[in-house]
């Protein structure tokens, strides 16, 4: 079982602030972004209650963590890296201390029926990432029509990824849809996680991205997202094993 599946499991048909917090990558990729903007990143994250905090690879190894999950990204947020850096700067971020990877593909790949080329690619990364690390793939949806999105998922899947992901947040044509993570959610069929990213800025929006599927959320602005979703806890009957 992957882990995307066991998020699925343990979070169907919950809405509530602790559900979702659970399903959380608080997130800051901002080029800009310094180092005491992480360590609020940081601190914010432990006070909200998410799972994992993603940053960008050049701020690890990360200090101050605790429990939380440390992901980063891989190839962003273009895509266009050769596999063989991709996986270097993935192997980078795992000795540097990374739970968890999201790449980025050859998103023009995918636009030119190349499926194989990004299975190759993912591939590559995997083997830099090996379970129980955990891999996400980032497809960039908003670029790409219906099949392109569903040979994406196949790729994806083949190469042994844990989770396909909507986008970077990066990208001129926008980010995740319902749309989008419902067809992904179809497609993976249980087997991989869908993480929805890029753009989700209110209660409503993520609580819809669940609904269509999404077993995880990319959130930059996750303290505005939670602060809108009901508290729910298990003695309200909010959690359900
Ligand atoms: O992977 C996560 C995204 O970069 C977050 O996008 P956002 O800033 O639109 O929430």
């Amino acid at each position: 079982m992957t882990s995307g599946t066991q998020d699925a499991a343990a979070t169907a048909g919950q809405g509530g602030r602790a559900e979702i917090a659970a399903l959380v990558d608080h997130t800051l990729l901002k080029p800009e972004a310094t180092t005491a903007d992480v360590e609020a990143l940081v601190a914010e994250a432990r006070s909200l209650g998410v799972l994992a905090i993603c940053v960008s690879p050049s701020f690890l190894p990360l200090q101050g963590t605790g429990d939380l999950v440390v992901a980063t990204v891989c190839g962003f947020p273009s895509g266009k890296h050769a596999s063989e850096v991709k996986a270097a700067e993935a192997a980078r971020a795992v000795a540097d201390g990374a739970q968890e990877v999201d790449m980025v593909v050859d998103v023009g790949a995918l636009r030119e029926g190349r499926e194989d080329d990004v299975r190759a690619d993912v591939a590559a990364v995997r083997a830099a990432v090996p379970a129980p690390l955990v891999l996400k793939v980032i497809l960039e949806t908003a670029a790409l029509t219906d099949e392109e999105v569903v040979a994406g998922c196949r790729a994806a899947e083949a190469a042994g990824a844990d989770y396909v992901k909507t986008s970077t947040g990066f990208h001129p044509a926008g980010g995740a849809t319902e749309h989008a993570v419902a067809l992904m959610a179809r497609t993976v069929g249980g087997r991989l996680g869908v993480k929805a990213s890029g753009g989700i800025r209110t209660a409503a929006q993520a609580t819809a991205m669940v609904a269509a599927g999404a077993t995880r959320l990319g959130l930059s602005g996750s303290r505005a997202v939670l602060d809108g979703l009901p508290a729910g806890d298990a003695a309200s009957g909010g959690v359900r094993a």
